[in-house]
């Protein structure tokens, strides 16, 4: 099994980055999201999650939106909405509460649910973030919005931590580096991308790059947390650089559970690296992977920049169209129905 190396470890914890509250919970402290089989009409579910944006969310209730399982979950958010801070159908204010500097480029954004509530959030799912009067705006005028995957569990009350690495010309990310505590920011969500069940898959792979890696954290972080899930997962991460790794603290942590294999890509390596160098490519996957002889019993899910998208996957074409399985995980023998790209 691989070990997190030496240089990680010290990395991990050299960082001047914050704690971050929640870490790996057992399973008692767990709220479960686990649900039965998807019922047989839910075909088009697939295409349903990989839906993004809020024009495709509005589309999708339109279109009826959720089927079987995940229709039951949003329709339970909504209903249970007193606890629930946000909503799927309507921007809603939070307060930032406080930015933990957690690398030279990223930083942990912590936002307040009022009262004690819940986001709504399940595995997988992100929200949609805007700022408040309309800023920033697009080259069109129009307010920018971006996706966001909290790094705390779905069940986590009172608050909410975005882990967010910061472009230079980032139009959502520069515009997030003014905000002061006590500055609100808009929410939208839980917007689906994947119904995560335990025990689904016998094995999952996972190819993440720079911040593409929160969505790949929220479902082995749910996997970790449940004692009962015993999906073998391989994690595939790739950085520019040892400082650019996120979560290094965490992934140190899950590696001592022997569900979960952690392998990381750096470009530039530092000179004591024992990780592996380069991009990820079909040997790697070949090398790292689960083999897609499993069938449906693997999956492998997908969220990076969209040079490494391309290279290991191909791009999703659209919000509701996953497009075509190119690239790596394509030459390595892996059919479309096996992979999920965020
Ligand atoms: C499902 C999902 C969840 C996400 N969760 C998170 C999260 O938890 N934390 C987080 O930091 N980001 C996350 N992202 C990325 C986030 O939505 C934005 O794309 C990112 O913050 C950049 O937005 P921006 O407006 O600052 O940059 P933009 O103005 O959109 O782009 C600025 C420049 O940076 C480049 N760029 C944009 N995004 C990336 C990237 N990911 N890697 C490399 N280059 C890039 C662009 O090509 C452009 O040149 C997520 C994306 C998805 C699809």
């Amino acid at each position: 099994m691989f070990r997190p190396s030496t240089s990680i470890a010290t990395a991990a914890r050299g960082f001047s980055r914050a704690s971050i509250a929640q870490t790996v919970r057992p399973l008692s402290q767990v709220r479960q999201y686990s649900t039965p089989s998807a019922p047989a009409r839910s075909n088009n579910t697939a295409l349903y999650l990989s839906l993004g944006g809020m024009a495709g969310l509005g589309l999708w209730y339109a279109m009826g939106g959720l089927n079987g399982d995940l229709r039951s979950k949003i329709d339970a958010i909504h209903a249970d909405g007193g606890d629930v801070a946000l909503s799927s159908q309507e921007f809603r204010p939070l307060k930032l509460k406080e930015v933990k500097p957690y690398n030279h480029d990223s930083s942990v954004y912590v936002f307040e649910l009022p009262d004690n509530k819940l986001s709504g959030l399940f595995v997988a799912s992100c929200l949609a973030v805007r700022g408040a009067n309309d800023e920033p705006k697009d080259d069109k005028g129009k307010p920018v919005i971006r996706p966001y995957t909290p790094i705390c569990p779905p069940d986590t009350r009172g608050e909410i931590d975005l882990l967010i690495k910061h472009y230079p010309e980032g139009k959502m990310t520069q515009y997030l580096k003014t905000l002061k505590p006590g500055d609100e920011l808009l929410f939208k969500g839980p917007n689906p991308k994947f119904e995560y069940k335990p025990n689904q898959f016998e094995q999952i792979g996972m190819i993440a790059g720079g911040s593409g890696v929160t969505p790949i954290w929220q479902i082995v972080q749910q996997i970790a947390n449940n004692p009962e899930d015993k999906t073998k997962v391989t994690v595939l991460y790739g950085n520019k650089k040892e400082e650019d790794i996120l979560l290094a603290e965490k992934w140190e942590q899950i590696s001592k559970d022997s569900r979960f294999k952690l392998v990381h890509f750096l470009d530039s390596p530092p000179a004591n690296w024992s990780g592996e160098s380069g991009y990820i490519d079909a040997d790697a996957v070949k090398k790292y992977l689960p083999s897609n002889d499993l069938g449906e019993k693997v999956k492998v899910f997908v969220c990076g920049p969209p040079g490494q998208m391309k290279a290991v996957s191909g791009p999703k074409k659209s919000m509701t169209d996953q497009g075509p399985l190119v690239g790596a995980l394509a030459d390595a023998g892996f059919n479309a129905e096996q992979v999920f790209k965020f």
